[in-house]
């Protein structure tokens, strides 16, 4: 061997060593980061834990962002265009036996892809069969290699989202993966919440999604960090393929793509959950549930809600869900969603005299352990049990006697006729007051809530959660204002 081949090998030899040690020295580093991460997500949330947990997203952020820098470097995946791949999954839609004659893949503005009708939809038809077999579903994780780890981790046997998400993970990273048409036509990043920035998350106030969204980043950032130590410390040939592929970048675009994408299905009895090629291509309008899952011929199918005409979008109906569940779990807003609410936090004060009688007639009618009431949308804003509630909370001792003197005071739970003759109007009237009175402040606070002047999709979807909150609080001050213009005359003083 002569001199120079020598030399060349040593040092590529030492270059080797000395990328050994920038590895080493980069999981070090990561090791402690994301032992800090594990401890901060792991805080006890006390009942005064709303006014810290600002601080505490701005500590969580820090640390991922340091995170991510020395995990992304080596890791960013490459940008990806999904049209030019969507031959190949029709390809292979149509080869494992999908049925979805009259319908294309398509681009719509605001929505990326969607399904396209090429022909007429009656409502009621049949739009698209797709065979369990090209499901990508809980149980074919639990059927790979995957299940070492699922049978030792008490995370993943609980929580079939998660093992969802680790499963499409190692799909991603097989180049001869089976689901391999359906991962490269994915999105490459969602608009969920995972992907805020700081200025972001702090626009969301005063909506209480506000706080729900930190709750959700936290979770992941601590699912991240538990698992994240179980791949670098258990002995699984699984877990060392994860080593490389588990950043934090990955598990949130895997946790969003199980987000906005998953499905639950019927599959011998158990409720699994699942991908479902296609079906999953298409958006959200209100409407009915009209997709079924066929046991005995083992597929999905999907029927029109309404007609369809040639060149439209085909749509499904995602569920009775509210903005704040679509805009936290599927990052978008249905401005014309007949099933919003508004979830208000009312407790009752610690240091209020009258504390332990209301809340016992609370825990008479099951809500003492409630602490966000719905206000919804439409023409009955005031739930049941919101009712109850500001019932109780503005009753005076005597009358709380009274009350706690039923056995069920199930009138208190009603705004039918004949309870709010039970109650009497005295009560109904402070009660409305008072929630007028709230909405009232809250609807101002959203006034003066700031907004960034850039106008991002995030943003896009913050701005219109918002006013659909605020139209919540408008229509429930409208009727609050109806409601109290015509209860009876006061009660005369005795
Ligand atoms: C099951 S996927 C539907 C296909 C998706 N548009 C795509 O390009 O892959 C759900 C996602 O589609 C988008 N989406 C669905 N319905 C929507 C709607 N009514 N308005 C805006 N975006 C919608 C949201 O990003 C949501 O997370």
């Amino acid at each position: 061997m002569g001199r120079k081949s020598q030399s060349k090998q040593s040092s590529k030899k030492n270059s080797g060593k000395e990328n050994n040690k920038f590895i080493q020295q980069r999981r070090k580093e990561l090791t402690i980061l994301v032992d800090k991460v594990l401890r901060l997500t792991s805080i006890f949330q006390a009942s005064n834990y709303v006014l810290k947990s600002w601080e505490h997203q701005l500590e969580i952020n820090a640390l991922i962002k340091e995170i991510t820098n020395l995990e992304c470097p080596q890791h960013k995946s490459a940008q990806h265009n999904r049209q030019a791949n969507i031959d190949k999954y029709i390809k292979w839609l149509s080869e494992n036996g999908a049925q979805f004659d009259g319908v294309e893949i398509s681009e719509f503005e605001g929505y990326e892809l969607g399904l396209k009708a090429k022909k007429d939809f009656k409502e009621g038809s049949l739009i698209l069969t797709i065979p369990a077999k090209v499901m990508l579903t809980e149980k074919s994780a639990k059927e790979s290699e995957l299940a070492t780890f699922i049978t030792v981790d008490p995370l993943l046997q609980n929580m079939p989202n998660i093992t969802l998400a680790l499963f499409l993970l190692l799909e991603k990273n097989n180049p001869e993966s089976f689901w391999k048409p359906y991962i490269d036509i994915l999105p490459e990043k969602y608009s969920t919440i995972l992907y805020f920035t700081l200025e972001e998350f702090a626009e969301l106030k005063p909506s209480p999604v506000f706080e729900s969204a930190l709750k959700l980043y936290r979770s992941i950032a601590r699912q991240y960090a538990y698992f994240y130590n179980k791949i670098h410390s258990l002995d699984l040939p699984v877990l060392k393929k994860l080593q490389d592929i588990f950043t934090f970048d990955n598990y949130r675009w895997a946790v969003s793509t199980v987000m906005t994408r998953q499905n639950n299905i019927q599959l011998a009895d158990t409720d699994v959950t699942a991908f479902i090629p296609l079906w999953d291509m298409c958006n959200h309008e209100h409407g009915k549930i009209t997709t079924d899952f066929n046991k005995e011929l083992d597929q999905g199918e999907c029927f029109a809600l309404r007609d369809f005409k040639p060149e439209d979008q085909i749509f499904i109906f995602y569920g009775a869900r509210p903005n704040a569940d679509l805009f936290l779990h599927n990052g978008f807003v249905y401005p014309q969603n007949k099933h919003d609410s508004l979830s208000l936090s009312l407790g009752v004060s610690s240091s209020d005299p009258l504390r332990e009688i209301k809340l016992s007639l609370l825990t008479k009618l099951g809500l003492a352990g409630v602490t966000h009431y719905s206000l919804y949308q439409g023409e009955l804003p005031v739930s049941a049990e919101l009712l109850a509630f500001i019932r109780i909370f503005n009753m005076n001792q005597e009358e709380l006697t009274k009350w706690s003197e039923q056995g069920l005071p199930s009138d208190l739970v009603s705004s039918e006729p004949s309870s709010a003759e039970a109650v009497g109007a005295d009560i109904d009237r402070r009660a409305y007051t008072y929630l007028l009175t709230r909405c009232v402040l809250l609807s101002i606070s959203y006034k003066k809530s700031e907004e960034g002047t850039e106008e991002t999709l995030h943003r896009k979807n913050i701005k219109l959660l918002k006013q659909c909150e605020v139209q919540i609080l408008e229509g429930a001050m409208k009727y609050l204002e109806d409601t109290i213009s015509k209860l009876p005359a006061a009660d005369k003083p005795k």
